[in-house]
């Protein structure tokens, strides 16, 4: 990690329907490492995503990425966002979608195998996307996505669904991107995937509770599990009760 952040939020408040949903966060994403988001389901973790990438309207505050405002079309090849829902063409193969980014980004089809075997997939690679389980579909934007090489890549929950030694395999993947610098935001709801990150934004109710690493975590709480130590600086923040 070269100690500079990528990612600068101030005090952003959103606003989604009729609620508020970020109650002014303040957050800095190191650069060139593993930033991960956690949280609770509803806590405002695909709010927060939307809002670094530039698509989510915001009440107030500054969200500012790579120097510059989130969004800013100058940052169109520089961020890559795999949102939970995959968006990939049904009627082509899996190596047609990801030739087809490839192109867009200017990348050479070394890069589209690379992609395509990054996330599990070469054996699949003359298939359909019309003819793949949902967990091989969120793969294929996950290789869209890297096969721009994105020097940010949000990430919304890009292991759900996948068996344990995938899993595995593409936090190697993300470690690997790290540390050829790489910024990576990603979120989960599973604890146990935290222990890959440098750095832990621990969210609930529209709050970020701790900006923390795994091992400051536990130092701060005293327990070794993480899910532990999460519980333990949830009932001491107060956030989310009555009273
Ligand atoms: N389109 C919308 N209109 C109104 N409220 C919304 C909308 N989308 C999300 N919300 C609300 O905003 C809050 C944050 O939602 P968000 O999707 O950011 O949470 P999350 O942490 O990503 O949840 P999950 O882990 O289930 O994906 C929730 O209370 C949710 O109900």
């Amino acid at each position: 990690m070269n100690g500079s952040a990528a990612i600068d939020i101030r005090d952003l408040h959103v606003r989604r329907g009729r609620n508020e949903v970020l109650h002014g966060i303040d957050v800095q994403v190191p650069s060139g490492s593993i930033t991960g988001l956690l949280g609770p389901s509803g806590c405002g973790k695909t709010t927060l995503m939307r809002c670094v990438v530039g698509t989510q309207i915001v009440e107030s505050g500054t969200v500012t990425v790579l120097g510059s405002p989130a969004g800013s079309v100058s940052l169109r090849s520089r961020v890559g966002y795999v949102t939970q829902s995959p968006s990939v063409y049904a009627d082509l193969t899996v190596r047609k979608n990801v030739a087809y980014f490839a192109a867009l980004y200017g990348q050479p089809s070394s890069a589209v195998t690379e992609a395509v075997d990054a996330v599990g997939l070469t054996r699949f690679a003359t298939q359909k996307a019309a003819d793949l389980s949902g967990g091989q579909l969120g793969r294929v934007s996950l290789a869209c996505a890297l096969v721009a090489r994105p020097e940010i890549l949000v990430l919304d929950e890009p292991t759900v669904g996948l068996d344990p030694l995938l899993r595995v395999e593409l936090w190697e993947r993300f470690e690997e991107l790290a540390a050829a610098g790489t910024t990576l935001l990603v979120s989960s709801h599973v604890m146990d995937e935290a222990e890959h990150c440098a750095s832990l934004l621990l969210m609930r109710d529209g709050y970020v509770l701790a900006q923390v690493s795994p091992g400051g975590l536990r130092e701060q709480t005293g327990e070794t599990s993480l899910e532990d130590a999460f519980l333990n600086l949830i009932r001491a923040s107060h956030v989310g009760s009555e009273n």
